[in-house]
């Protein structure tokens, strides 16, 4: 069967052989024929990178997602391994990039990897993943599926637009494999896979390269990711999978396996990946992740994260976190130019991250203690800045069990304390 052409260059430049699956690197008119498309509006703001295969394809990516072409509405999906039992700051791109198409009427689908987490995702990676018992990625799973789910329901009640929406479902790949009987699995999938292929992802490569080598279980990992798109592409009518950049070649893999099975085309886009400061991807192996489950980083801290952005990054923050149109982006940014130590741009970002996973309560709850560490209350005329410190008796609580406490300029309340 002949496979799409898959040509690698960006702004005219090529990388890779001729011949060899890669992929195309949009300029914006590139990315859909007409300018205002779903592509081409994400892709102006940052959010979507890569798309997978770009020519070659019966029905071309951009036209899947036009209201009038008949195609309407698509399923589109991601998979969040719960190998921690926390999502955090760098999933929420992917998600939010489901949102998006949700919001344009598809149905997205958030995949839980309960049975993917068991092997460990090789891509982009030098060292293998700590091997997680069953029990352990079960209850990461549960606590995974309840995060998106809050997070679902934030998005539905709290950003609404007026528009007819598509739906939100999660599930986890851990109810399709566990019927599965191995040799089954092996010896009706397994024999669609070439080796040389699977051989030569840049996943596979780095660590066939790196000194420990490669377990078969993460090397295959990626027929799983493969299955997963095919099953979601059989039962739901899946055809595009959205991932972080080092989950291209997983992608890929899904869609050669569903074209030699099916003859159809299915699609991958990529988010970009999130760095700190000093350029490490934000997540968990760099010990850097900004968790979304409050018990673990509080709506304040998370707030907070996204009020201490430079002023170099705000912007693209603005466009990559929020639904706010870019005109209004535009406008926020110039007035932050008149008035930079109000930090507006900031403060807007904040609030809308936390509105979005921790619910209007939460974002009230980052405020409270905002106004602590900005100086605005004090207990018994001493003012209180560290949100984090205990109210110590005799001190905070005199010794008749009362407190005087001063909210801003005006607001003054006093406490009785019924148990000290
Ligand atoms: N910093 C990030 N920016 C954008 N996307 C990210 C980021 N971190 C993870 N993702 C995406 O989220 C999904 C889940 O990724 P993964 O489980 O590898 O993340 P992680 O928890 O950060 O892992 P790691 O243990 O490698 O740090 C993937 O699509 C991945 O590309
Ligand atoms: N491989 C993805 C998670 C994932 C799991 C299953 C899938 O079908 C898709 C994606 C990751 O590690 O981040």
């Amino acid at each position: 069967m002949a496979a799409p052409m898959f040509r690698c260059f960006s702004r005219g430049r090529w990388f890779g052989s001729p011949g060899m699956s890669g992929v195309l690197f949009l300029g914006l008119r590139e990315a859909h024929s007409g300018a205002q498309g779903l592509l081409a509006v994400q892709k102006a703001r940052g959010l979507f990178k890569e798309f997978f295969p770009e020519r070659g394809t019966k029905i071309e990516l951009p036209e899947l997602f036009d209201r009038g072409t008949g195609n309407f509405p698509q399923t589109i999906y991601c998979g969040f391994d719960p190998t921690a039992d926390s999502l955090h700051v760098g999933h929420l791109l992917a998600l939010l990039g489901l949102f998006h198409f949700q919001r344009a009427g598809h149905n997205v689908i958030a995949l839980v990897g309960g049975a993917t987490a068991r092997l460990g995702d090789p891509s982009g990676r030098t060292k293998e993943r700590e091997a997680l018992g069953a029990e352990r990625v079960r209850s990461n799973a549960r606590a995974l599926r309840q995060g998106l789910e809050a997070m679902g329901a934030n998005h539905q009640q709290l950003f609404a637009d007026g528009r007819p929406w598509g739906s939100f479902t999660v599930l986890d790949n851990s109810a399709w494999y566990q019927k599965q009987h191995l040799v089954d699995f092996l010896s009706a999938v397994g024999g669609h896979f070439r080796m040389g292929t699977l051989l030569s992802r840049l996943s596979v490569q780095t660590r066939l390269r790196s000194p420990e080598g490669m377990s078969l279980a993460e090397f295959f990992y990626q027929v799983l990711q493969a299955y997963d798109f095919y099953y979601l592409f059989q039962h739901y009518g899946c055809r595009v999978q959205l991932g972080g950049s080092d989950q291209l070649g997983n992608i890929m893999s899904g869609y050669e396996f569903i074209h030699k099975l099916t003859g159809e085309d299915v699609f991958g886009i990529t988010v970009p990946l999130i760095t700190s400061t000093t350029g490490a991807k934000l997540g968990k192996s760099a010990g850097n992740a900004v968790w979304l489950n409050r018990d673990k980083t509080s709506p304040f801290e998370l707030y907070q994260f996204f009020v201490r952005q430079q002023d170099d990054l705000v912007e693209r923050y603005l466009k990559l976190f929020t639904f706010l149109p870019l005109p209004e982006i535009d406008h926020i940014m110039q007035l932050h130019e008149k008035e930079p130590e109000k930090r507006g741009p900031q403060k807007r970002l904040a609030a809308e991250v936390t509105k979005l996973v921790h619910g209007q309560e939460g974002l009230a709850s980052a405020k409270r203690y905002r106004m602590i560490t900005e100086g605005g209350v004090s207990i018994n005329h001493r003012q209180v800045t560290n949100p984090e410190s205990v109210l110590v008796v005799g001190q905070h609580i005199l010794k008749n069990g009362l407190s005087l406490l001063k909210i801003g300029k005006r607001n003054f309340y006093i406490i009785k304390w019924l148990q000290l």
